[in-house]
């Protein structure tokens, strides 16, 4: 019996009591690693999808966004996983034919169908919203612009999305929204920081939004958002016509009143290179809302370049209307405009442009200097040095190079000085900077007004946490036992 003891009093493992205490240890600790480990886990592999439709006045894509279920409402989390640029021109063009208008989004909307999860399908919102080139066919036919918009209808609501509508957006929205989009992906409404201006720049309007140091005198240009706990109080503006195709248009109308020929049918261009020589038709400058004074340009003209960048800059200059202003700024055409505040990030035709005649980075001077040499480089010289670019990009990019660089110093208001400010942008992360994003955001209320509570610790340090408290416990756990048994063997030592 003495012997038994004293083999039980050897070996402490052997009494029934820490044998029980160890499994249960070892089941808490268990449990506790099993729960920290998989609470999360099944929601951390749903993802939710959102479809935008961005129908722009040139042509329209649809993005595909997606994000984590459960961080809806972190800022940061929606990214662009696909993107279907939709063949043909945009949907204003399919005015005299509106149900080719729907027609022409299903291999991009199919694609969609394969690229979003089934299951998540009838949950799935899709939005489409027209920019300039509807607003333009919506101010010469209204009812055409119905119809164009009822088609589109039409055939989105026969995908298995849930279809929240097709409508032209307001140009305030437009600059308001691509501002939410190029701040949402720096993360600068979490940080609190200074905000990124936004300058789009598409085929038929462009859009100025940033936050101004200067009082905004004119109700038309604000826009007030409250984001995660911050009050922005915005500047926009969007100037129909002055998107690239359309200034071009309207600068092609304003030549045609001086430099046509005795026949009018051969129109010199400084801002297309010497020996470009293409027949054009009429309808193709004034065939627009933009385009006032239809002048004497036969049904076709030869389009005929001059290659002088000087002269170029000075036709541009004259779309620019700076003649009169009722307030204590404006930067053209009479609208209001603050000066320019903080970093921009100019995308769409400005980084397209930009980044083509490697304008993205350098001064103001610097990119004058080259746009003047781009310019006077002959027709053919530039035709073979860049054969795989489509031949009507390449001959406007003089053009659009010079409208670039007038828009910004001559009507914005840039100078030398801030011109490092604004950086040409095509994507932050996955994402391409546009409006589509910030729209899907506000619309779905991702973003909220106030922060959301955030956790005091995150996944990976919760679990990390919880095993090193339950190892300690059991630690100490074992210590006292040691302790107990040595100071009973002590005692039972004494007694004998
Ligand atoms: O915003 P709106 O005015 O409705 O027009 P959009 O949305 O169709 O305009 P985009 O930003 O898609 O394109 C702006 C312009 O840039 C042109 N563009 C697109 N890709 C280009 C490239 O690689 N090089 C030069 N121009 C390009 C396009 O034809 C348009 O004239
Ligand atoms: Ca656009």
């Amino acid at each position: 019996m003495d012997e038994q003891r004293e083999v039980q009093v050897k070996n402490p493992c052997h009494r029934p009591v820490f044998l029980i205490l160890t499994a249960v240890i070892a089941a808490v600790i268990i449990t506790v690693v099993s729960i920290s480990v998989v609470q999360n886990k099944h929601i951390l592999q749903k993802y939710k999808y959102g479809i935008v439709l961005d129908a722009g006045s040139s042509h329209t894509s649809v993005y595909i966004y997606e994000w984590p279920a459960e961080k809806e409402n972190n800022t940061g989390m929606v990214r662009q996983t696909h993107t279907c640029h939709v063949k043909g021109k945009g949907i204003s063009s399919y005015s005299t034919i509106p149900e080719k208008a729907g027609m022409s989004l299903q291999e991009c909307m199919e694609e969609a169908k394969q690229k979003i999860p089934v299951a998540r399908h009838p949950e799935t919102p899709v939005y489409l919203g027209a920019t300039a080139g509807m607003r333009l066919l919506k101010m010469d036919n209204e009812d055409a612009s119905n119809k164009v918009l009822a088609s589109v209808t039409n055939s989105l609501k026969k995908y298995p999305f849930s279809f929240q509508g097709a409508r032209i957006i307001l140009g305030q929205e437009e600059g308001a929204f691509g501002w939410i989009t190029v701040n949402y992906l720096s993360d600068n409404f979490r940080k609190a920081m200074g905000t990124l201006g936004a300058l789009d720049l598409g085929g038929a309007s462009t859009q100025i939004t940033f936050i101004p140091k200067q009082e905004i005198e004119s109700q038309d240009n604000t826009i007030d958002f409250r984001l995660y706990g911050n009050d922005y109080h915005l500047y926009t503006h969007s100037f129909l016509c002055f998107g690239k195709d359309q200034v071009l248009r309207l600068s092609l109308a304003e030549k045609s009143r001086y430099t046509l020929d005795k026949n009018n049918s051969t129109l010199s261009d400084p801002c297309f290179h010497t020996g470009y020589n293409s027949s054009k038709k009429y309808m193709d400058v004034f065939d627009t809302p933009c385009v006032k004074e239809k002048s004497a340009l036969p049904k076709d003209f030869i389009h005929v370049g001059l290659g002088d960048w000087a002269e170029c800059q000075n036709s541009v200059k004259k779309v620019f209307d700076a003649s009169h202003c009722r307030y204590s700024t404006c930067s053209f055409d009479g609208v209001f405009q603050p000066s320019v505040e903080g970093k921009f990030g100019a995308f769409s035709a400005f980084y397209f442009v930009m980044d083509f005649l490697n304008l993205t980075s350098g001064t103001l001077e610097d990119a004058k200097l080259k746009m003047r040499r781009y310019c006077s480089t002959p027709w053919k010289d530039i035709v073979q040095r860049y054969p795989k670019i489509l031949e009507k990009y390449l001959s406007e990019y003089c053009f659009s190079g010079t409208y670039i660089l007038t828009l910004l110093e001559h009507g914005y208001k840039f100078t030398s000085n801030n011109w490092k400010d604004i950086q040409f942008i095509k994507k932050i992360g996955d994402s391409d900077a546009g409006w589509t994003l910030g729209y899907m955001l506000n619309l779905t209320n991702m973003i909220p007004a106030e922060a959301p509570d955030v956790p005091l610790m995150p996944h990976g340090g919760y679990v990390s946490f919880m095993v090193l408290f339950t190892l300690l416990v059991f630690l100490l756990f074992f210590l006292a036992f040691l302790y107990y048994r040595r100071s009973t063997r002590t005692a039972q030592k004494d007694i004998i």
